[in-house]
């Protein structure tokens, strides 16, 4: 008899159609503007139209280029479900790993990294089958005390949840939740008790943090430190002898002449201590603020990892990045939408979602690269795993139904062998970040994982639950996500530019053209930064001394223009709603997309290619994850914070100030000279950048807050127009 499946999926048809009768449909008119602009406009402009012809044209090809690539991400979109209850029974579940990482107490505050801790330790899993390991890249007593004191309050909270079957299971937004409120008298005394418990938790924390540590200094950690490992605590070897998970404390070594590699270092030094500890077959990775919102979740992820049919090629469950902190209108995009409700669920459709970091169940196996332990020696495995036998021993055997008994030798005997696997030097001559365990090719060393896992024949699965499975803290202030977009975006143009370009590498190994194309979307995605200068700056000046650049209003061409114009904003719009969202979004989503690709596409590409000539080392600041009320007020009321680096806001503010002189000294110009229908195309691109970015105009001008556009940023502004317009004058002429 056949058992019943563990997951199920389907095509969302009607949404691949209508997708695909547009992107046809679409692509016909691309053909015909290039048909206009090569055939038609280049042989009608004098020649010294021609430089600007020329970028107009290249941001037109870029443009349609992006749009081919992006094209490919809902071809197939599905969605699936999953039945836990058809599970195998408890004591056959395989073990799992949980890798929590933080890397400096000032951005990211301990009690906020402990509560995504508790959350974890709290999962409905066997819970001698799961084993916590969080690593403290910040290295710090703080944190080494506040890890301590959780696994004190673990043991109220974790039988708390168990015995209530609490989902929220993290603390500090269960307490400030009313959900789950069960009436009976023994659970509201018990809630009480561990509200006290846990208020006396956070007491001690806010004390040890405001002393700057604790009074018993153990470790002196700083820039160069030693190996730190505790055993925090082991499954019920505590006072009240509760079972509670493992839960170990890793600060790898960190000595300045030696790279570090940031999280993809942190992690593999997380995937060889656990490799001589728990060793468990999967693995659970969370950043510090990403806390379980659903203790089912790794029973979720089962159903596809213990899926016979998908389960030998399957690599990781991806979950969405969800964020407890979004407000309804999030106006700088903080949830990232297109990622995580569109472009995801159509990638599932193909071979899979792209690594997103964190909230996703990946098999140990798969980081340590395909078949490569299969036929070699002991020498071989050693020049790609490392020196260490007892790490080569847990090799091959991962602990497939652990009991928790080996544990205890484990903790005693070996944390020296853990600390030889955590030092700095430990990998070098080894495969470590460049074949095995989360590479270190570029700083966005999930999007390259996953990219190389992909490349390998992995597969992935996205599952994107009702209930969010985990809730992070998303950005909420315009400086922290430009900062973090300039990150991002400039860890993909590394990818872009170097020998692993997915359109080239992606297809050598042999992956699907569309999965290619959406890793080639992402990577080229800085690459709007071009268009969206040009065409911010290029058509006004030009209108500005009468050039035109687009066909006149009576040409048919110009309703080719007229249509790619309607259909691009239409399609989206479609996409928005389709999925969940609002005309707001909708317009939100294209005032962001515009200015990231003004700041933080542009600066990322910068600094890749800074990277590139050897002129900048790679750095990766932790997004800052301490909430500025004010700002945070701001945010919620969906009123733009400018309050950020001169180098993001100039720019914005710069352009902006250039389309409102175009708008304005270019229609008086127009109607003027009767000249409209030649130049209205032009006209109109200024008036939509204006109106699309009116919160700019308005902190500009209108607003006096604090989170206004500063007197000095708009003085600077208007002396680059300035500039602007005058080089515009000497050359466009
Ligand atoms: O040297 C470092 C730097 C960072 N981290 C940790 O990495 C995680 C992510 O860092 P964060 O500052 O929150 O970066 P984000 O840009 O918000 O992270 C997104 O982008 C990263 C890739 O750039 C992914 O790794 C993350 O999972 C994804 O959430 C955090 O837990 C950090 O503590 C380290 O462990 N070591
Ligand atoms: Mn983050």
């Amino acid at each position: 008899m056949e058992t019943l499946p563990l997951q199920e999926w389907k095509v969302q048809k009607y949404s691949a159609i209508i997708h695909r009768i547009h992107t046809l449909i679409h692509s016909i008119f691309i053909l015909s503007m290039f048909y206009y602009r090569l055939i038609i406009n280049l042989n009608t402009i004098p020649l010294s139209f021609f430089p600007y012809w020329l970028i107009i044209f290249i941001s037109e090809l870029l443009l349609s280029f992006l749009w081919l690539l992006n094209s490919a991400h809902i071809w197939t979109p599905v969605s699936r479900s999953v039945f836990p209850e058809r599970l195998p029974p408890e004591d056959e579940l395989p073990a799992i790993d949980i890798f929590v990482c933080t890397a400096d107490p000032k951005k990211e505050p301990p009690l906020g990294v402990m509560n995504t801790i508790l959350s974890v330790l709290a999962l409905d899993y066997p819970i001698e089958k799961l084993s916590v390991y969080l690593s403290d890249d910040g290295g710090s007593n703080l944190t080494l005390y506040a890890i301590n004191e959780t696994w004190k309050f673990a043991e109220f909270w974790v039988p708390f949840c168990r015995k209530y079957g609490i989902k929220k299971t993290c603390p500090e937004f269960y307490f400030q939740g009313d959900d789950e409120i069960n009436s009976s008298k023994e659970f509201l005394k018990e809630r009480e008790n561990i509200q006290k418990e846990y208020e006396d938790f956070k007491e001690r924390l806010r004390k040890a943090q405001e002393n700057g540590g604790t009074e018993d200094t153990i470790f002196h950690f700083g820039s160069n430190h030693n190996t730190v490992i505790e055993i925090i605590g082991q499954r019920g070897k505590n006072n009240r002898k509760i079972k509670i998970p493992l839960l170990v404390y890793v600060s790898r070594e960190k000595n300045s002449a030696h790279p570090h590699h940031f999280k993809a270092g942190a992690l593999n030094v997380l995937l060889r201590v656990s490799g001589i500890i728990s060793n468990s077959p999967y693995i659970l990775i969370l950043d510090c603020d990403m806390h379980s919102n659903d203790p089912s979740s790794a029973r979720q992820a089962m159903c596809f990892h213990l899926d016979p049919k998908i389960s030998p090629s399957l690599a990781f469950v991806q979950f969405p990045q969800r964020f407890h902190n979004v407000s309804k209108n999030d106006i700088y995009d903080s949830a990232l939408r297109a990622i995580f409700v569109v472009k995801w669920p159509g990638m599932d459709g193909l071979i899979g979602p792209m690594l997103s970091g964190t909230c996703f169940y990946m098999k140990r196996k798969a980081l340590y690269g395909t078949g490569i332990h299969k036929d070699m020696d002991i020498s071989g495995l050693k020049k790609c795993f490392g020196s260490s036998n007892e790490f080569l021993n847990n090799l091959t055997s991962t602990n497939h139904k652990q009991n928790g008994s080996g544990i205890k030798e484990f903790a005693d005997n070996k944390i020296q062998e853990a600390k030889v696997l955590a030092s700095c030097t430990y990998e070098q001559d080894s495969q470590w970040g460049n074949q095995i365990g989360f590479l270190y090719h570029s700083v966005v060393e999930d999007y390259f994982t996953g990219f190389i896992l992909h490349c390998k024949g992995w597969k992935s699965v996205f599952y994107n639950p009702t209930r969010p499975a985990f809730l992070g803290s998303a950005t909420t202030n315009l400086n922290d996500t430009l900062i973090q977009g300039t990150r991002w975006n400039s860890g993909l143009i590394e990818v872009l530019f170097s020998r692993f370009c997915p359109l080239i590498y992606g297809l050598i190994s042999r992956m699907p053209l569309l999965e290619c194309m959406c890793y080639a979307y992402l990577a080229s995605q800085p690459l709007y930064c071009f268009p969206a200068w040009f065409l911010a700056i290029i058509p006004q000046l030009c209108l500005l001394n009468g050039i035109p650049i687009y066909p006149k209003v009576s040409s048919p061409w110009f309703m080719v223009y007229s249509f790619l114009f309607l259909s691009t904003l239409g399609k989206y719009l479609w996409e928005v709603v389709q999925t969940g969202g609002t005309m707001r979004t909708w317009w939100n989503e294209w005032r962001v997309w515009m200015i990231k690709s003004i700041t933080a596409y542009f600066y990322g590409s910068l600094d890749a290619i800074l990277k590139l000539f050897g002129f900048r080392k790679a750095s990766f600041l932790p997004t800052n994850k301490v909430v500025d009320n004010d700002q945070l007020k701001r945010y919620q009321k969906g009123i733009y914070d400018f309050q950020a680096s001169k180098m993001l806001i100039v720019p914005l503010v710069t352009l902006v100030t250039l389309n409102m002189v175009s708008f304005v000294l270019g229609s008086a110009k127009v109607i003027f000279e009767g000249r409209l229908s030649d130049l209205f195309g032009q006209v109109f691109l200024s008036f939509f950048i204006l109106v699309v970015n009116y919160p700019i105009i308005e902190g500009m001008i209108f607003r006096k807050d604090k989170g206004s556009i500063p007197c000095s940023v708009t003085l600077l502004s208007i002396l680059f127009c300035i500039l602007l317009l005058f080089i515009g004058s000497i050359f466009v002429m």
